[in-house]
């Protein structure tokens, strides 16, 4: 799915959340270090394991959640239907299946890392807030030291 049908489906799902005050998460997903993967393998093997990571995120999610390659490394995942609880859980699951399932070559097993930010749309004003949240969640979460979910919360301070 490319980004601009992320956009359509988001700002679709912003509008279904809100008609029914239902809960929805939205999740960005960045490979940690990454450029130390194309550095070290090379460009070809990089675009295997940004295919690997998203296998291991379709096999751990389910119909109702969109997946979607966000551009680069980066993935989103919008979980309609699912309180933050599920959706922490959901995504640490995803965590610890990258971290565990290195992409195997001929060559070489690279083992990688994700770091997640989380943002529930019905805190937001709109998709693209919730966006911004969720990007703001995932910068917490490289300067914690990477590896992790954080979800978003007002004291956390976005990139400038
Ligand atoms: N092989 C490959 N590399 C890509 C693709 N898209 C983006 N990249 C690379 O991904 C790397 C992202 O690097 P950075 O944004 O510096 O971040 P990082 O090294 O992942 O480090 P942190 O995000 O800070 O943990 C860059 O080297 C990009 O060239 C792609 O489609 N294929």
């Amino acid at each position: 799915m490319c980004s601009i049908d992320v956009v359509k489906a988001l700002e679709k799902e912003h509008s279904t959340v809100k008609l029914f005050k239902g809960e929805c998460a939205i999740a960005i997903i960045d490979i940690d270090r990454f450029k130390s993967v194309n550095d070290t393998y090379g460009h070809d093997i990089g675009d295997r394991a940004i295919k690997h990571i998203a296998e291991i995120l379709q096999v751990n999610t389910n119909s109702t959640d969109i997946v979607a390659r966000a551009g680069g490394e980066e993935f989103c995942i919008v979980m309609p239907q699912q309180d933050m609880q599920q959706s922490l859980f959901k995504l640490e699951q995803i965590r610890k299946q990258i971290e565990l399932k290195p992409l195997v070559t001929d060559d070489y097993h690279i083992q990688m890392t994700v770091s997640i930010g989380l943002a529930s749309m019905l805190e937001a004003n709109s998709s693209s807030q919730a966006m911004k949240f969720a990007d703001t969640a995932l910068y917490g979460a490289k300067e914690a030291g990477r590896n992790r979910v954080v979800q978003y919360n007002n004291r956390l301070k976005r990139k400038s």
